[in-house]
């Protein structure tokens, strides 16, 4: 028996879809219920719903064997996990965003983000110094009322930069979803979980 750890929010239902694109035999319960533990006796899983930035500590820890992740979620906290698929779900990217024409503050910049390590790398590859101000969403909000210079987000139809009066000035990195594995489980279950992999592999979404 394989345990998924499966991040609920924007990245569940394009998992699910592609699950069962996989021919998994996902019950209706992963449409409507708020059950967070599912098992599918007849495919021997069992599901666990988690917060996205959870998934990866379920997995680290093997409570889970695999998980599906945001790559921005990965890049942020190095963890003891392997990355095996490339899902091409939840297409989306990381950039910096400002409003327009205003510089950073040469004193005191600073950049508000929920993604403190990756923002922090950033700038000092560009040779800047920052304060990194953590937030836990609504990034766009911290420059419109003077928390920050510049923001780190995800961007995707770049509609919530655009209504808010932002600008995207440096793109940072791509972002789709990724399958990975406990190191230890793929050890131990490699031949089944190998046998996922290929038939997700199978019905990935045109790159
Ligand atoms: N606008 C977006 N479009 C596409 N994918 C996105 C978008 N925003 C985030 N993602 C991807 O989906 C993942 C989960 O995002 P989601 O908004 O569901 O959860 P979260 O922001 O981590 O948590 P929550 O909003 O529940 O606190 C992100 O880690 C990222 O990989
Ligand atoms: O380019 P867009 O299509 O507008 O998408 C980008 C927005 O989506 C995410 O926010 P989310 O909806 O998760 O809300 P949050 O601010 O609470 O994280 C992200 O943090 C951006 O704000």
């Amino acid at each position: 028996m394989l345990t998924i750890a499966m991040p609920k929010g924007r990245i569940f239902e394009e998992a699910v879809e592609l699950l069962r694109r996989a021919d998994y035999a996902l019950p209706p319960e992963f449409d409507e219920s708020r059950k967070l533990v599912i098992d599918v006796a007849e495919e021997k899983m069992r599901f666990i719903l988690a917060k996205p930035m959870d998934v990866v500590t379920y997995v680290e820890h093997g409570v889970a064997d695999l998980g599906i992740a945001g790559k921005d979620v990965l890049m942020e906290e190095e963890r003891n996990v392997y990355e095996l698929l490339d899902l091409h779900i939840s297409r989306c990217y990381l950039a910096v965003a400002g409003l327009p024409g205003v510089a950073m503050n040469e004193i005191a910049p600073r950049v508000a983000t929920k993604y403190p390590n990756i923002a922090s790398t950033y700038f000092r590859e560009q040779g800047e110094q920052v304060e990194i101000i953590r937030l836990n969403g609504s990034i766009e909000l911290a420059p419109l009322i003077g928390l920050a210079d510049r923001i780190v987000d995800i961007v995707s139809t770049g509609r919530t930069l655009k209504e808010n009066g932002l600008v995207e000035l440096e793109r940072i990195a791509d972002v789709t979803s990724r399958l990975i594995v406990n190191p230890a489980s793929y050890r131990l279950n490699g031949e089944e979980i190998e046998r996922l992999v290929d038939r997700l592999a199978s019905v990935i979404p045109e790159r």
